[in-house]
């Protein structure tokens, strides 16, 4: 069955700073959906506009960052909310209640001077639920979790490894029931087989509660064993959206498939991806046309002059380039086929789960 419900829709998204040389548009005019109990990878180099994004999905944009356009919720009920339109009091509830998050490099959020019980009970009393209740559904997600809770809730967080902090932290963000978790880089600071597990343990929490995720992360390897579908963001939107078999069989955007071929082996994992050549696009200096187009070997004039905008590739996938149907033939992939996945997300139940 797919997955085609929307629990979240972006529409016209831009995410704007006020700057000493200008304003800076660091997200422009996004359409996306995500949808309920789908994991949507969200992918790019450093700086193109991921964390900038999801965040706006909460209404959570760091100070004294601007979103406008429509970000619509869909509860399980099927009400709209309107998110870029709560007030702070009604965004207290919904950003943990509806939509939670756990920030790029959260890890350090636990406040040193108190014991992770007391996050657990602060984040209860302070969403007025009953303490009793709270701590015993606290205490099953940390075992589902691979924790002990006994231990777990009796430590500071300096007592705790980086990856018993960060499954803690995603126990945490579940303490009030959400349907739709958002994480961000949730494994940058993690050895490998931390990595992995945290992946095996989040697909498991996916049907065990119920969750929808979105996921963002450098580590193309790691989403294409986790995610249903892949956004691929590049100088401040998305150029190309599809489910994760598509992205990496037949991939419609020269930036994608740069991506993909700048990715020797889909079964490691990389650090960077900034290895594509040319200079890095600036959210102050727009430039006209094509923001790919001064990397971009297929660009012409065309592209020099004109914005494209999401074309269909086919139903479900859409790509932000003019020649997408050229795109295989312009930029060809030379990784190995026998590094590449055979299947995506099913090829992952085999391994890693530690
Ligand atoms: N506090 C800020 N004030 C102004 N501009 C910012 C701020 N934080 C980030 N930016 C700009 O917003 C752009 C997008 O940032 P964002 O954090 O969304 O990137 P990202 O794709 O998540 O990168 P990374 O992979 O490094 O986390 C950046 O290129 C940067 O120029
Ligand atoms: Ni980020």
């Amino acid at each position: 069955m797919s997955k085609t419900d929307p629990i979240v829709e972006v529409r016209d998204l831009d995410v704007t700073f006020q700057m000493n040389r200008g304003q800076s548009r660091v997200v422009r005019d996004a359409d996306i959906d995500v949808f309920r109990n789908e994991t949507l990878g969200i992918i790019g180099e450093s700086g193109s506009g991921k964390s900038m994004l999801a965040s706006s999905f909460l209404n959570a944009v760091v100070e004294p960052g601007v979103s406008t356009g429509d970000v619509t919720y869909y509860s399980h009920d099927g009400e709209p909310t309107n998110v870029l339109e709560l007030s702070e009091s009604e965004l207290d509830r919904f950003r943990w209640e509806e939509v939670a998050m756990v920030f790029q490099g959260a890890m350090s959020s636990f406040n040193p001077v108190l014991k992770i019980r007391t996050h657990f009970r602060e984040t209860l009393q302070d969403h007025n639920r009953d303490v009793g209740a709270g701590m015993q559904r606290a205490r099953e997600l940390l075992e589902s979790v691979y924790l002990d809770p006994d231990r777990i809730l009796d430590s500071y967080a300096h007592e705790l490894s980086g990856g018993m902090k960060q499954r803690a932290l995603i126990a945490l963000s579940l303490v009030l029931e959400p349907e739709l978790l958002v994480l961000d880089e949730p494994t940058a600071a993690l050895d490998l087989l931390m990595q992995r597990s945290i992946v095996t343990l989040l697909e498991q929490l996916q049907d065990e509660y119920d969750l929808t995720l979105v996921f963002i992360t450098h580590d193309l390897p790691l989403l294409t064993k986790l995610a249903d579908r892949i956004a691929v963001m590049y100088a401040f939107n998305i150029i190309e959206i599809a489910t994760t078999e598509d992205i990496l069989y037949d991939a419609s955007h020269p930036y994608t498939r740069a991506l993909l071929d700048t990715t020797p082996d889909l079964n490691v994992p990389v650090e960077e991806m900034n290895i594509i050549e040319g200079s890095k696009p600036d959210p102050v200096d727009q430039i006209p046309g094509c923001s790919y187009h001064p990397r971009c070997p297929m660009a012409d004039s065309q592209c020099r002059a004109e914005e494209p905008p999401m074309l269909a590739v086919r139903d479900g996938h859409e790509s932000a380039c003019f020649y997408h149907d050229q795109a295989a033939e312009a930029v060809p992939i030379s990784a190995a086929p026998d590094t590449r996945p055979a299947t995506s997300k099913n090829a992952a139940t085999d391994g890693g789960d530690n």
